[in-house]
């Protein structure tokens, strides 16, 4: 028998995770992690897209001594796995971020932040001690606004900036709409405090990130557009509907700029790309690594499912003269998911929604139990499918379904 004293016996699996964390949240809360664009399909489909894989396992392969370790962003990691940056982790415990980063810590992971944020970079970067820590960067039209931050990330040690690509414009929620979505008082995103009270002088600066002011119709449309295909770049207090989405990026105007920001110390990824044309812009621009991800369905929807978009960036990765490390994220919820994507040519792969029902479930001990849950589940799979390490795992160890149920190899 499993020696059960070492598992919270109410929580087994992220299914069981995610019922015990929507019990937890408020209503606004959980519409906001949980949903995805539009109907959601491209958020069910990142899911589901697992399940046209079957795993082959190998026997008599000697799996007494299975290891699980990766090395990220020059670190050797317990686990070929990461925690996604989510924003505003304030909202599933008052612990927020903290607790993610003290748990990343106690269980050797690396933590991305988001930009958006309700503890300081700092903070987080204090929690995390020695455990690797990437930055989440919108980049924002004000560039010096986000240079600002790039030189905080650095001074942390952050050790990679992760630049989010796939929000040019914020993608349509509705649930986020309904609600009118508002960060409550007591929370603030805190990463930008400090220009707020520049610009507003101290004692306005906590009123000037107050988000609880957003309106109804910044929900709706964040890129300030007013339908005659004119916008002006977003002023004012930094808020995630005002600020997050910037129509500008583009790859000749900002990745050069970002690498000259950031290199040496820290390594510059593009968070969002879906397909192997922009995989090859990434190589020729000199991005130091690639994370295949649609936001977890939450920006374009209808777009394909992340683990059916990673094949074509993997092979056109590896047509290139210096190929780069290539992860993924998008519906990962069990450890063979985890062992699927490595499979497909994934170097790593990250989590989102699943910490924040740890965190929403019991702080910094959800979230350790989220990660040695995965963490288990991924050790388990290997030893079943006869894989020792991490390099072993390969498309020899997959085969695929089509939609009549024909099996092919890979
Ligand atoms: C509530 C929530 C907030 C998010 N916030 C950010 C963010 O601030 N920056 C970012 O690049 N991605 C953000 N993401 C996307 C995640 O980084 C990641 O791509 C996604 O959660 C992966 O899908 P999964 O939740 O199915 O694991 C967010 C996702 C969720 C669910
Ligand atoms: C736009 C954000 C600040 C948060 C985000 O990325 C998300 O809600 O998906």
């Amino acid at each position: 028998m499993a020696n059960s004293k070492n598992y919270d016996l109410n929580c087994l699996t992220i299914s069981e995770l995610q019922v015990l964390a929507a019990e937890r949240m408020d209503k606004q809360t959980r519409d906001y992690y949980n949903e995805g664009a539009d109907s959601g399909s491209t958020l069910a489909e990142n899911i589901s897209a697992y399940q046209k894989y079957r795993i082959r396992p190998r026997v008599l392969r000697d799996v007494s001594a299975i290891d699980t370790s990766v090395t990220v962003f020059g670190h050797k990691t317990s686990i070929p796995l990461g925690i996604a940056s989510t924003a505003m982790q304030g909202l599933a415990h008052p612990d927020g971020e903290i607790a993610t980063a003290r748990a990343a810590k106690k269980l050797d992971v690396v933590m991305g932040l988001s930009s958006f944020s309700t503890t300081s970079l700092e903070d987080v970067k204090g929690a995390l001690g020695d455990c690797p820590g990437a930055f989440q960067l919108y980049l924002f039209e004000e560039r010096a606004k986000s240079q600002k931050l790039i030189q905080r990330a650095k001074k942390a040690g952050y050790k990679a900036v992760l630049l989010t690509v796939d929000t040019p414009v914020l993608g349509r929620r509705n649930l986020e709409i309904r609600n009118q979505f508002k960060l409550p008082k007591h929370l603030k995103v805190a990463n930008f405090v400090s220009d707020a009270k520049e610009e507003e002088g101290e004692d306005k600066g906590a009123e000037a990130i107050d988000e609880s002011k957003d309106t109804k119709e910044d929900n709706v449309d964040a890129t300030g557009s007013e339908g005659s295909g004119k916008r002006a770049p977003p002023s004012g207090p930094i808020t995630f509907h005002t600020h997050a989405a910037n129509p500008t990026l583009n790859w000749e105007h900002d990745i050069a700029w970002l690498r000259e920001q950031c290199h040496p110390e820290m390594e510059v990824w593009v968070k969002g790309v879906a397909t192997g044309e922009d995989a090859i812009l990434a190589c020729h621009h000199g991005v130091d690594g690639i994370i295949v991800s649609n936001h977890g369905g939450r920006q374009l929807n209808g777009a394909m499912a992340t683990l059916d978009a990673l094949p074509e960036v993997v092979e056109a990765v590896r047509s290139q003269p210096r190929p780069i490390p290539v992860h993924v994220d998008g519906g990962v919820r069990h450890g063979t998911d985890v062992f699927k994507a490595l499979a497909l040519g994934a170097d790593f792969v990250w989590v989102g929604r699943p910490i924040l029902w740890g965190l929403a479930y019991k702080g910094q001990e959800g979230v350790e139990l989220c990660l040695k849950l995965l963490g288990d589940e991924i050790k388990l799979c290997m030893g079943l499918a006869g894989a020792t390490s991490v390099k072993d795992i390969n498309k020899e160890y997959l085969v695929k379904f089509d939609r009549s149920g024909f099996v092919s190899r890979l």
